[in-house]
């Protein structure tokens, strides 16, 4: 009995701790002038709960147009949705910090945490360790290969949609665009396939570990708590990577790759007596040891770039195209048109479109940048830390302290209409991309550059995504080279997406037919 009051005593004085924290938390917080759920007031099980179900990008678009431009996320989180407002929080001069959010994407090998560029929270470090890569894009003239290598990739592709077509088999589309974004990588940073579109298979089941790191990623964005708790947290170091406690820890897979890639070229260019030249990736990052040597230091830094590549660089390109095929095949006005313009230029599919050529199209142009408009591979808040002089928010919001969370989710910027126009920001619209009629040159390039810069699906500022020039060379060929080439027919409805960090789409189930006239490549009539 007396045990019983106790324990009664006890949990009502918990209960009343409990409010009067979270009511002081409430009144004390400089966020509580800005709307949100209520649950989001004191926690992040919100954004958890959200995350869990698939479809945060989507509640996040709901929740902007019901309660504005800032809306509170969490106990210290303002998510933002005005595109103007990019250049701020993702300042190139004037960076503000990653959050914590990242710091799940730091991997942990044989129990010792080592960062990457992508999640470091550290900006020193990062402005020294991104030098090397900084442009990519600019390497890839160094790669004298770069668009061969994409070639052979598109062209083993092609190849096995002429099987399939054949066989008259149903073709799951988005993966077969996954598996080629993932060889195509391949084939540029260690000059091989490692053999996706070949077998149509996950080798190694590479791409499934990969999804598993993402999910657990994802898991710790939407709340950074359970980062500490789990693989984060020191008790458990002892046990990683020690199956069947918790498996194997994310993205281990692609640094272990990547260690074997280094010893192997090192071993191969040791038996020949060569040196590093530019052949791929691995050679220029390799090579990067001379022309950096203070900051690449060993192999480990070596690996760590690699890393990226791996997986950074696939599934984000793999998305982007399934997206914009099938949009593009969805409407047939959109088809046609894209035919029409690719039939005037000379390309009839039976080549592969060089980016020279299909670089100067400005209808192909504009459906890929419609398609990373419209559904950005990444779903989630690319979080933001603001400085330690604070930041006064626009339109009479409160001044948000130093360390406050702000940042912004492509999927709702990327809709704003100001920005992106009176056409439909909710519809796939290549023409807001494309000059008007009434429209002078100097305007439309005014608004086409306005568009490009705020919109946030490669990031922006200092930690834009190093890869941009690589991925929308392989957007350009594949979608110019697919659609002058092949008729596809739908065989499911409407496809479905699930956001775990991508947002992943499913049911992109169709049937594909070599176009009329069309020859298979490499045949000897070839362009
Ligand atoms: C459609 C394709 C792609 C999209 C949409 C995309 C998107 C992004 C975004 C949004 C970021 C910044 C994330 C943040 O601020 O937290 C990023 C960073 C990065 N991406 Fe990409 N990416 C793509 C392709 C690639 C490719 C092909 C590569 C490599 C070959 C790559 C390598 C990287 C790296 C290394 C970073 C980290 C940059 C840094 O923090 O300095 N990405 N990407």
């Amino acid at each position: 009995m007396l045990l019983d009051s106790q324990v009664a005593r006890a949990t009502v004085l918990a209960g009343i701790t409990l409010v009067t924290y979270y009511a002081w938390t409430y009144m004390q917080s400089p966020l509580r002038r800005i709307p949100g759920p209520f649950l989001a007031i004191f926690t992040d099980l919100w954004r958890l709960s959200s995350w869990w179900t698939g479809r945060t990008h989507l509640a996040q678009i709901e929740l902007h147009r019901k309660l504005g431009r800032a809306v509170r996320l969490g106990p210290n989180m303002v998510s933002l949705s005005d595109p103007t407002l990019i250049p701020t929080v993702y300042s190139s001069t004037k960076p503000w910090l990653k959050s914590d959010m990242y710091s799940s994407n730091d991997i942990v090998v044989n129990g010792v945490k080592t960062s990457n560029i992508f999640a470091t929270t550290d900006h020193a470090w990062h402005t020294k360790m991104v030098k090397p890569i900084r442009n990519m894009g600019t390497m890839t003239k160094t790669l004298a290969n770069c668009e061969g290598a994409v070639d052979e990739t598109i062209t083993l592709l092609c190849s096995q949609m002429d099987t399939l077509a054949k066989e008259g088999a149903t073709v799951r589309m988005e993966k077969w665009l996954l598996y080629f974004a993932y060889d195509c990588l391949h084939k540029l940073t260690f000059d091989f396939h490692r053999g996706y579109l070949e077998t149509g298979d996950d080798v190694g089941s590479f791409i499934k570990d990969a999804y598993g790191g993402l999910v657990y990623f994802g898991l710790c964005v939407s709340m950074p708590v359970l980062h500490r708790l789990l693989i984060g947290n020191p008790l458990l170091k002892p046990f990683l990577g020690k199956p069947p406690f918790l498996g194997k820890p994310p993205f281990l897979w692609a640094f272990q790759q990547a260690y074997a890639a280094v010893a192997a070229r090192k071993a191969q260019h040791e038996a020949a007596g060569s040196l590093p030249g530019s052949s791929d990736f691995l050679d220029l990052f390799l090579a990067a040891r001379s022309t950096y040597p203070d900051i690449v230091t060993g192999d480990d830094v070596v690996v760590n770039y690699l890393f990226l590549n791996l997986v950074a660089g696939s599934d984000t390109t793999g998305t982007s195209l399934a997206v914009i095929l099938y949009y593009v095949y969805r409407d047939p006005r959109i088809l046609a048109k894209l035919r029409a313009e690719l039939v005037v230029a000379g390309y009839d599919g039976s080549s592969i479109l060089t980016y020279r050529d299909g670089a100067r199209l400005p209808y192909l142009n504009a459906v890929v940048q419609e398609g990373l408009r419209f559904h950005p591979p990444i779903g989630l808040t690319l979080e933001r830390v603001v400085p330690s002089r604070g930041w006064q928010m626009p339109d009479g919001g409160p001044m948000l302290p130093k360390g406050t969370k702000v940042g912004m989710n492509a999927w709702v910027s990327n809709r704003d209409e100001v920005v992106f126009g009176s056409e439909d920001v909710d519809a796939f619209v290549p023409e807001r991309w494309t000059k008007r009629a009434e429209e002078k040159e100097e305007d439309w390039s005014e608004r086409i550059a306005q568009m490009k810069n705020l919109m946030l699906t490669f990031g922006h500022g200092s930690r834009v995504c190093t890869g941009k020039s690589i991925a929308m060379l392989e957007l350009v060929k594949v979608v110019g080279t697919f659609v002058g080439r092949y008729d596809l027919e739908f065989l499911t409805p409407e496809w479905r997406t699930e956001n775990i960090w991508f947002v992943f789409p499913s049911g992109f189930d169709v049937r594909v037919t070599p176009r009329e006239g069309v020859r298979e490549l490499g045949s000897p009539d070839e362009r």
